[in-house]
């Protein structure tokens, strides 16, 4: 159901030239919880943002924010925040000045402007020119300005880009305090490990197309194998036995065995009826990485060549790096 808060995207198909950057797109980010929105480079995250925010027009379909245009809020700022491009604001105006501009623009009280640079960590930077800023401190008054209108949906295009260790942690807890508000939170993203701790819920997207909009958990769940850790006093034992019962080991530590494609009860089962100790035995849970990289193996358009005779793990991390 379309709700005041939602964002809807039904559809949608834009190209440029030759290259499809949404390709009949049909999703909603619902309000209450934090949506990540996850895609190899060149996926159409953020044509599928722009075209929300009305910056860019699709070649069909449509994008709307609590079932209206973006275009269509008078003064938008104070129902949609979003940080597209932190390279946005104007160099030669000071961050207190910049924000003051959108402030007045969208009927946002001037008050509102310290508070968002207190927020942002700011507030010692008010008064600087914002082309003196940092990676990181331009990041931060963009995110800024998208709280400015203390608005109930928020986009942010990978806000963590360029933050150090304290503004991951801010932008963490800021985006869950949003979220638990029951405002409505979609943020891309290439950290896995930071989504991981973030989202609630995930839409994937690959080469335009739409590969998953679901639950972390389901995902995780539905784009992971099962697995299984156990150390015993008998590993070679063990290893004969889960063998002759077709299940794949290999070396996990001194005495571990990761166990491929099993629960820990047929496990546990097994060892028990050939009489091994165990000492360990535990659910080896995927992570979201790898869960991403499963879906998302043949939809990475840019990925780096991976050197002949590099063996599957290598092939792993270097996908991760091109996450
Ligand atoms: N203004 C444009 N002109 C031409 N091609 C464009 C334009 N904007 C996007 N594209 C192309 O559309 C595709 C989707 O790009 P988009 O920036 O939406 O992906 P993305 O998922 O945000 O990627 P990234 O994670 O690298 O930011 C890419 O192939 C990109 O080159």
């Amino acid at each position: 159901m379309i709700t005041a808060t939602s964002i809807d995207v039904h559809e949608l198909t834009k190209d440029y030239g030759a290259v499809r950057a949404a390709d009949g797109l049909t999703f909603r980010v619902e309000p209450g919880r934090v949506t990540g929105f996850l895609g190899p480079n060149g996926a159409g995250k953020s044509t599928t943002m722009r075209i929300v925010l009305g910056l860019d027009r699709p070649d069909s379909g449509t994008a709307t924010v609590g079932g209206r245009p973006y275009r269509a809020y008078d003064e938008p700022l104070r129902h949609v925040g979003a940080l597209l491009d932190a390279g946005a604001a104007h160099g030669a105006r000071t961050a207190r000045d910049h924000l003051l501009c959108l402030a007045l623009s969208n009927r946002v009280p001037a008050s509102r402007v310290d508070e968002v640079l207190a927020e942002s960590g700011l507030a010692s930077a008010a008064k600087r020119r914002v082309r003196t800023f940092s990676l990181g401190m331009r990041q931060r008054l963009g995110i800024a300005a998208a709280l400015l209108g203390d608005p109930p949906v928020l986009m942010l295009d990978e806000p963590a880009n360029g933050l150090d260790p304290e503004g991951i942690i801010w932008i963490r807890t800021l985006m869950k305090r949003l979220a638990g508000e029951g405002r409505t939170v979609l943020v891309s993203s290439h950290l896995m490990a930071e989504t991981a701790l973030t989202a609630d819920h995930l839409v994937v997207l690959g080469r335009g197309r739409l590969l998953a909009d679901m639950s972390m958990n389901a995902f995780i769940e539905e784009h992971s194998r099962p697995r299984v850790r156990v150390r015993t006093t008998e590993p070679e034992r063990l290893r004969s036995e889960l063998t002759r019962a077709g299940l794949t080991t290999e070396p996990d530590g001194p005495d571990h065995w990761a166990v491929d494609g099993a629960t820990p009860e047929e496990v546990g089962t097994l060892a028990a009826r050939h009489g091994i100790p165990l000492l360990e035995l535990a659910d080896d849970k995927a992570s979201l990485e790898q869960a991403y990289l499963r879906l998302t193996a043949d939809e990475a358009e840019y990925t780096a060549a991976v050197p002949a005779g590099a063996s599957e793990a290598k092939t792993a991390n270097t996908a991760k790096q091109e996450v």
